[in-house]
Parts: structure tokens; C-alpha cells; sequence
């Protein structure tokens, strides 16, 4: 198995259904009360004085909705919104493009903005700051640069890894909004919600059985429902109950803390191989068969949230509750206590 077709990773997958159950204002959008507050509060100003809303970052792990809350961003504002990618802008002249063709006013959306080349990013400093864009024309002695004027836009960016911005970046988004996990109650509710809109009659310790076990994450509670639908249906099953909920997703191998193969995978490395850590993240990679890049964004986040491993200048180590849940006991004194390892 490997992490982009694990059920419970918070990546999105192409069955996901994702659009039809996308919130579309903020009043519909679930959690992240804080966050929610302050954008109310910054679209509403910007709308009183007419001018365009301050650049917003949206960071934090995948599935928390930050592609949802800059769609919304866009919307509450009464605005256009265009959208595109760090990886996919190949050359200072794509962002060109993109941005003397914006509309006043209009919500230009980047995600995975880290991975923006630093050509790329040259260009929209000046566009972030003054709304204008120095373009170099001619070779040589006679090479000039030009100055447009843009129209006045909305930069709203989203990361899963806002480590990885460079920090004239980060310091050009006046609005950086961190995306936490989601608590069972709050997923509780965008499942029942989702159950709605998908028709299907979920009865409440239902929609909590498939709340604990989303790692905190809306996307993953989506794709829960949807697998558990399946269950159910082929059971004979009208409505989803805690009983039916629990059924399939032990069939799925997802656990009673929304564990999956994956994450077992991860965490008994460090426990058997490793006695525990400390283990560098590229050993853990490497011996999972996994880019580093979804050992940090995908499997971690929520393990650390859980208090299952911890990140120390040496390495990921497992801590006590991370043994516990693995039913194992921890080598007394730590790793360098073990007998024959010295
Ligand atoms: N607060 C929320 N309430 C209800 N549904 C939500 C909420 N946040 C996210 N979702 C649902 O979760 C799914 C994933 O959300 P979204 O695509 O916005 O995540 P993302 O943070 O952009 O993920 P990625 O990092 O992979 O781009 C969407 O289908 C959306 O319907
Ligand atoms: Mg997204």
C-alpha cells in the first residue's frame, strides 16, 4: 500500500466527490472558529472601503479546507476568483499572464505556493507589494525593464508546509491564517451535514463513531461516509449507526483513533526497528517506501497532534502514549538502556 491510496490520508484522491460537498460561505463552513471570525471581520472592511482584501496564506495539513476557504474568500467578497499552482506557474511569464489578466478586485488563488520557483516568486514581490510588474525586455546593453500597473487583487496562498515559504514571501501576506485539526464535535457536524446532502440517514452515535476516526480532518470524514455508505447499503443497512460505522471502517483497517496500515507501518518502524528512535525522517522514508514529503505532510501531523511521536533534533522518537497504542511496552530507560546495542 502506499500513501496515495491509503483511505484515511488526507490527500485528495479523484473519487472524491469533493466539490459537491464543499461549504460555500462562511456561515456553512465548520470549525476554525478563530480564523472564520477574523476573515468575517477583514471581508467586511474591505468591502465598507472599496478596496481589495490583503493577501491571505492559508497554511496547515491537508484536507482542513483551505482550498474551500479560499473559494469562500472569493465569493464573500463578490469577486472573481482564478486559480492555480506553485508547481504548474513554469516561468516568470505564466504569473505575467495570469495577473495582467485579472479583474479589479479579483481573488488570485495559489496553492502549494512553496513550490513556486524563485523566478517566479522575483515577480510577484513587486506584485504583492506595489500591484505592479517589472518586466525586462531586450538583451543586453540596450535590455530595459517596464513597469505595468495591475489591477488591485487578491493574493490568497495556501501550503501545507509554511516552513518551506521563503520568508519575503511570507512577510507580503498581511492575512496568514493557520489551519488546526478538527474536533470530533465539529466533524460530527460536517459529517451529518454531508449524510444530507448525500441522502443518507445517519443516526447520531453513527456520524460520532466516523468523527473519531477522520484524524481530525473534514476530507477524511468525507471519504469515511461515503466508504461506510457502501457498507451499509450492501448489509441491507437503512441508517448508519455506530454499530454499522464501526463494522466497516474495522473492515477498512482504519482504527478505533482513525488509524491505518500506514500509520502502523510508521510507528512500529520507529518501536521495532528502531527501539524507539531517535530516527532520522529520510531513514523513515527510506524504509517505508514513502517521499519524505508525505512522511511530514500526511502521516505526522497527526501523530504528533496526538502526542504519539515527537520531532527532536535527532530524529522522530515514540513516546509513551504512541507504545500504549501499539500495545507495547517501552525498553526501560530508553534506547540506551537496550541490552546489546552498546
Ligand atoms: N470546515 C469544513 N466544513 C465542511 N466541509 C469541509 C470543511 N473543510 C473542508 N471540508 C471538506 O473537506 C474537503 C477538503 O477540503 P479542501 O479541499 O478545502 O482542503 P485543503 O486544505 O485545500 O487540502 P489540500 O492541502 O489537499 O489542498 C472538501 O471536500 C470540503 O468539502
Ligand atoms: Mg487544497
Amino acid at each position: 500500500m502506499t500513501a496515495s491510496d491509503r483511505l484515511t490520508t488526507g490527500t485528495r484522491i479523484a473519487e472524491d466527490a469533493d466539490a459537491a460537498l464543499r461549504p460555500k460561505t462562511l456561515d456553512e463552513f465548520v470549525g476554525q472558529k478563530g480564523a472564520r471570525e477574523n476573515l468575517r471581520v477583514f471581508i467586511a472592511a474591505a468591502k465598507a472601503r472599496g478596496e481589495a482584501l490583503d493577501h491571505v496564506l492559508f497554511f496547515g495539513p491537508p484536507g482542513l479546507g483551505k482550498t474551500t476557504l479560499a473559494q469562500i474568500v472569493a465569493r464573500e467578497l463578490g469577486v472573481g476568483f482564478r486559480a492555480t499552482s506553485g508547481p504548474v506557474i513554469a516561468k516568470a511569464g505564466d504569473l505575467a499572464a495570469l495577473l495582467t489578466n485579472l479583474d479589479e478586485g479579483d481573488v488570485l488563488f495559489v496553492d502549494e505556493i512553496h513550490r513556486l520557483s524563485p523566478a517566479v516568486e522575483e515577480i510577484l514581490y513587486p506584485a504583492m507589494e506595489d500591484r505592479a510588474l517589472d518586466i525586462m525586455i531586450g538583451e543586453g546593453p540596450s535590455a530595459r525593464s517596464v513597469r505595468i500597473d495591475l489591477p488591485r487583487f487578491t493574493l490568497v496562498g495556501a501550503t501545507t508546509r509554511q516552513g518551506l515559504l521563503t520568508t519575503p514571501l511570507r512577510d507580503r501576506f498581511g492575512i496568514p491564517v493557520r489551519l488546526n485539526f478538527y474536533t470530533v464535535e465539529e466533524l460530527e457536524l460536517v459529517i451529518s451535514r454531508a449524510a444530507r446532502l448525500l441522502a443518507l440517514p445517519i443516526a447520531p452515535d453513527g456520524a460520532t463513531e466516523i468523527a473519531r476516526r477522520s484524524r481530525g480532518t473534514p476530507r477524511i470524514a468525507g471519504r469515511l461516509l461515503r466508504r461506510v455508505r457502501d457498507f451499509a447499503h450492501d448489509a441491507g443497512h437503512e441508517t448508519v449507526d455506530a454499530r454499522a460505522a464501526d463494522h466497516a471502517l474495522s473492515r477498512l483497517d482504519v482504527d478505533r483513533l482513525g488509524l491505518d496500515l500506514m500509520d502502523r507501518r510508521y510507528l512500529h518502524m520507529i518501536a521495532d526497528i528502531y527501539k524507539g528512535g531517535p530516527v532520522g525522517v529520510e531513514t523513515l522514508a527510506a524504509g517505508l517506501s514513502e517521499p519524505r514529503d508525505t512522511i511530514e505532510d500526511v502521516i505526522e501531523p497527526y501523530l504528533l497532534q496526538l502526542g504519539f511521536i515527537a520531532r527532536t533534533a535527532r530524529g522522530r522518537i515514540l513516546n509513551a502514549p504512541g507504545w500504549k497504542h501499539l500495545g507495547l511496552t517501552p525498553p526501560e530507560g530508553g534506547q540506551d538502556a537496550l541490552p546489546g546495542l552498546l
